[in-house]
């Protein structure tokens, strides 16, 4: 048995639990039989067990991070849409380092999510529906002050239509844009997780007065069958002159 990311100990129960639920819902062809077929089948998933994290969604972020190196020693962080707390879990030891080069650098972590969050050491979580009116100021209250990432993996149900799925979240992505560019310290990054497709431009171009570089990236642990990329936009150039 290993130490997991929430100082659990975990003997591969979620993998046994998963062939249990594949068995019983085996000659039922349904959806649900083929994205748990999925689940099983899935390195990350399989990777996200093994060294307990609360999702394959991790990896994202760890691939994001060791690319663009923004979750660094004692960097305070708004993850936006947490649940079920994988990128919190990730981005904890990274932005809390204990060593030579990083001294005793402690950062700060705030999450937040519709659903309500199994608590993680070394992050202050809260529910709300980020677009609620006022939700950004709520967050901004919470924060009490600067951040130098805002990350966002918020994303509704799908609809089952790819059209209305890209444009609900663009609008997250837009809406967590704004709460950066009120918060963002000078140099700070942006990374939300869209869904390709017409509505991008508009965002692109928002992003890219603000911010020096606005990169797209599909991390490896993104699904290739899915439409869903990243934007990471770093550099932030502060408040307009
Ligand atoms: C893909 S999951 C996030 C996974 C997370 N990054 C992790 O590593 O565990 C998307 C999350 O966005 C949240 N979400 C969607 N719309 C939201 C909203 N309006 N406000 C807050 N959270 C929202 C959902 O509740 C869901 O938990």
């Amino acid at each position: 048995m290993t130490k997991k990311p929430d100082g659990k100990n975990t003997s591969g129960r979620g993998q046994r639990d998963l062939k249990v639920k594949v068995k019983t819902a085996r000659g039922r062809k349904s959806s649900s039989t083929r994205w748990l077929q999925r689940q099983l089948n899935d390195p990350y998933v399989k990777r996200a067990q093994a060294d307990g994290y609360r999702g394959r969604a991790a990896f994202k972020i760890m691939e994001l991070d060791d690319k663009f190196r923004f979750l660094v020693p004692g960097a305070r962080v708004v993850d936006l849409g947490c649940a079920p707390g994988g990128w919190c879990q990730v981005a904890v030891p990274r932005v809390n380092a204990l060593g030579e080069k990083a001294g005793k650098a402690q950062g700060f972590i705030l999450g937040v999510d519709l659903q309500e969050v199994e608590p993680i050491a070394g992050v202050e979580l809260h529910q709300l529906d980020f677009m609620d009116e006022g939700a950004d100021d709520k967050v901004k209250d919470w924060l009490g002050g600067k951040a130098d990432v805002v990350m966002s993996d918020m994303a509704a149900a799908s609809s089952g239509h790819k059209q209305t799925d890209h444009l609900r979240i663009i609008a997250l992505c837009e809406a967590a844009a704004y709460l950066a560019f009120d918060v963002l310290e000078e140099g700070g990054t942006f990374v939300s997780k869209v869904l390709a497709g017409g509505a991008e431009g508009e965002l692109q171009k928002l992003l890219k007065q603000r911010f020096t570089k606005v990169a797209n990236v599909k991390p490896p642990a993104s699904r290739s069958d899915s439409s869903e990329k990243f934007v990471v936009a770093t550099g932030f150039r502060g408040a307009p002159g």
